[in-house]
């Protein structure tokens, strides 16, 4: 789909780039050339995934463990990258927490851990490069792991829903104000991609996955190498006008949702032929 050479010695920082989606941009970026770090609180985790993505991808992936929710911990994460790739062109800010509960049921515990994780960790993470790129006179990017409902907001997942609301308006408003610097802010907004951090926490019955999966109009979930390539798309410099963007890929489930006659899609055609028969004749 894109030449070999597309991220070629990009040096790319993922937050949560040792399982789930994040790896599996990091191992798209390393077929396309790019040199990786990758991040998250587990060390052993993040060491066994570098080692298994280098074995299969070729290429760099360097780790560094760090939790985002502690800023000088952030800042020594950067500062290690930097150190050693010798700079660093792009940050993927994919780390999150999430899980369902009725929000009365949440403790101020519960409330922190995800906004600490997602509104609070995509913050350090963006500052604490942000003021490096800038200090060095250099341009970068940051591409922000959002999802739809940081516009719809939705139930049962209210700090979830409020901190990827704060993310994208992080995105928004950075892509004017660091453009003079010639750093480019982005977003993307997947839609169900099974990975066991979000089944585990978000669908743990099949009951639940099903639901989820009728309310795509496509009928499946996300493939990881469709988010992975439209990621790659982002990043590279051919893409180098996208700024403030935010892409939804979710095979049209926010839409679905927002429609009122979408749940028409379930009548079986017997019942169409009765209804178009009932409302010829009530119209006429
Ligand atoms: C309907 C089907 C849907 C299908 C799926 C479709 C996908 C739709 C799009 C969704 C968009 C977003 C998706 C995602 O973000 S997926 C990412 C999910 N991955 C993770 O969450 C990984 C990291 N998560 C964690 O580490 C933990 O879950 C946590 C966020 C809680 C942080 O862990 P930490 O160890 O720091 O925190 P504690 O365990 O100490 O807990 C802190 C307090 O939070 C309370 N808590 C924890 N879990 C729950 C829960 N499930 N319900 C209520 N409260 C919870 C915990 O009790 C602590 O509070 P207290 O000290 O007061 O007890
Ligand atoms: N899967 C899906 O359907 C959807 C996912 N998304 C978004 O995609 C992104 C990836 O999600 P997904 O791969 O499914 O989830 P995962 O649970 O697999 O990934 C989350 C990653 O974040 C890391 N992480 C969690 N807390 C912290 C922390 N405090 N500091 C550093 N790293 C942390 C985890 O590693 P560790 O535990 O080692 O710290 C893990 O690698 C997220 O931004 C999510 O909101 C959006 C819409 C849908």
């Amino acid at each position: 789909m894109f030449r070999s050479d597309l991220l070629k010695d990009k040096v790319i920082i993922i937050t949560g780039g040792g399982s789930g989606l994040g790896r599996s941009m990091g191992e798209r970026f390393l077929e396309l050339g790019a040199k990786l770090a990758i991040t998250s609180r587990n060390a052993e985790k993040l060491t066994n995934a570098a080692n298994e993505m280098m074995a299969e991808k070729g290429g760099e992936v360097f780790t560094v463990s760090c939790d985002v929710r502690d800023p000088e911990a952030v800042e020594q994460m950067i500062d290690s990258v930097w150190n050693h790739f010798g700079t660093v062109d792009i940050l993927v800010n994919n780390a999150a927490g999430n899980f369902i509960s009725p929000t009365e049921k949440l403790s101020h515990r519960a409330v922190d851990a995800v906004l600490g994780i997602v509104l609070h960790g995509t913050f350090y993470c963006t500052l604490a490069l942000g003021k490096k790129w800038i200090e060095a006179g250099r341009g970068g990017q940051c591409l922000n792991i959002v999802t739809t409902y940081a516009w719809t907001g939705s139930g049962f997942v209210v700090p979830s829903a409020a901190a990827k609301a704060g993310v994208l308006g992080m995105t928004r408003s950075l892509a004017v104000e660091w453009a003079r610097y010639g750093i480019r802010m982005n977003a993307i907004a997947p839609g169900p991609f099974p990975t066991q951090g979000a089944w585990e926490r978000l669908a743990p019955t099949p009951e639940l996955a099903e639901q989820a999966l009728n309310r795509v109009p496509l009928r499946r979930v996300g493939e990881h190498s469709e988010l992975a390539n439209l990621a790659a798309y982002m990043l590279a410099d051919e893409a180098g006008y996208i700024n403030g963007e935010c892409i939804t890929i979710d095979g049209g489930e926010w839409l679905y949702g927002a429609g009122q006659f979408s749940g028409l899609d379930r009548l079986p055609n017997e019942m169409w032929d009765m209804l178009s028969k009932m409302t010829k004749k009530s119209g006429s």
